[in-house]
């Protein structure tokens, strides 16, 4: 054990479409001087074009998948390459490893790519899903959302979202149309220009920034972002027809309305059992419907060290504790990112969690007996 390590290590998936410029910014962030001691988990489906060179001084080669879709047909193969990571980690063949970059295919559905980072018991001690990263092509980027779900898929999972190609758009109209839809899609994710923007940067996206050893709860989720857009309309469940783009004809988006995100929040602590119990119910009956699932709880067991949740579709990463409060906010957040979840339901059976029950809502103990009780799924 003589690697310099700082376990977890944070991993960053870039995702995004066919084409989109996956390879042209990963390209620029090993340039980056910050980004030494990155590895790079790439594929060789389709057409990379990676400056070898350039990855294997980052770090201790070039980790290539087989060709095929990297979700379906590799991810065996990717479990075993981070876990082979983590072997030359511990016997001395890499000496130092801050970040794991992973490049899926343009085709792919990221979730299940997430999942076997989080869910995997012999790495979920070893790596920490950081965030994801969509990249997205101004030109073509809204056909793609239009024809392929896994595109909104990409978009609904990103924690940010990293517009390329904005320099072959002149129509400024056209742009900020596609931003709104994006934001839309994903209320919660920063959107950024690759121009400009500050690379190394790019990938940080999680709650814990090593540099300055703060939590930023708000930016992770996404509150910041959803209330400079969402100022005044208040809600932005599953049907986000404001109306009020008139590039954003509703019928051309039929998958982008199958996609919602919503929060959860309780003002007062709740106990780590009533915590679990909810999550339990709502991983195994609407797991495969959630992309995604961030949050904060204030634990009535210990108030001061906030339950950190994070996980997809049915898997949690082990709860982790804050060492504190990051900010004066306390109580409990939790944001979901969905596909056809049912807001109505995962709303109730949260209420009757935190006893909140509605009118006509079974309560806690009904529930637990019956958690078939409350209609509407
Ligand atoms: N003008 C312009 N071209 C870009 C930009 N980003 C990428 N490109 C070009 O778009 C093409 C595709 O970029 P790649 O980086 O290969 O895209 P990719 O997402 O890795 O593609 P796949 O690996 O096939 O999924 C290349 O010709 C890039 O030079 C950009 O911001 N502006």
């Amino acid at each position: 054990m003589n690697s310099q390590a700082v376990f977890p290590i944070p991993v960053s998936v870039l995702t995004g479409f066919l084409g989109a410029g996956k390879t042209t910014l990963l390209n620029r962030l090993l340039k980056d001087p910050e980004l030494t001691d990155t590895a790079v988990i790439i594929n060789e489906f389709g057409d990379v074009a990676i400056d070898h060179l350039l990855v294997e001084k980052a770090s201790d080669g070039v980790i290539e998948l087989s060709d095929g879709c990297l979700c379906c047909t590799v991810r065996g193969e990717l479990v075993d390459t981070l876990a082979d990571l983590v072997d030359r980690l511990q016997t001395g063949r890499i000496e130092r490893l801050a970040r794991v970059v992973i490049e899926t295919t343009g085709l792919a559905d990221p979730v299940p790519v997430l999942q076997s980072i989080m869910g995997h018991p012999a790495l979920i001690h070893a790596f920490r899903l950081d965030g994801v990263i969509t990249v997205v092509d101004a030109v073509n980027g809204s056909a793609t959302l239009d024809a392929h779900v896994e595109a909104v898929k990409q978009v609904a999972v990103a924690d940010r979202i990293v517009l390329t190609k904005a320099d072959l758009v002149d129509d400024a109209e056209w742009l900020e149309a596609l931003k709104a839809r994006l934001a839309r899609i994903n209320p919660g994710a920063e959107i950024r220009d690759v121009e400009g923007a500050a690379v190394a940067k790019l990938l940080q996206c999680g709650l814990y920034d090593p540099a300055t050893k703060t939590a930023d709860v708000r930016r992770w989720l996404g509150e910041a972002q959803a209330h400079d857009r969402h100022h005044h309309h208040g809600d932005h469940g599953h049907h986000h027809h404001h109306g009020d783009h008139h590039h954003d004809h509703d019928h051309g988006h039929h998958h982008d309305s199958r996609v919602g995100s919503f929060s959860l929040t309780h003002a007062g602590a709740l106990p780590f059992s009533t915590v679990e119990m909810f999550l339990d119910l709502l991983l195994s009956t609407q797991g495969d419907k959630l992309l995604r699932i961030k949050g904060i709880v204030e634990l009535l067991e210990d108030r001061e060290r906030p339950l950190v949740i994070h996980g997809v579709q049915k898997l949690l990463h082990p709860p982790a504790r804050l060492p504190s409060w990051p900010d004066a906010v306390r109580g409990t957040r939790l944001v979901l990112i969905g596909i056809d979840l049912p807001r109505d339901y995962v709303e109730r059976l949260f209420a009757a969690f935190v006893n909140k029950p509605a009118i006509d809502t079974p309560d806690r103990e009904a529930m637990e007996n019956n958690p078939l009780a409350i209609a509407g799924r």
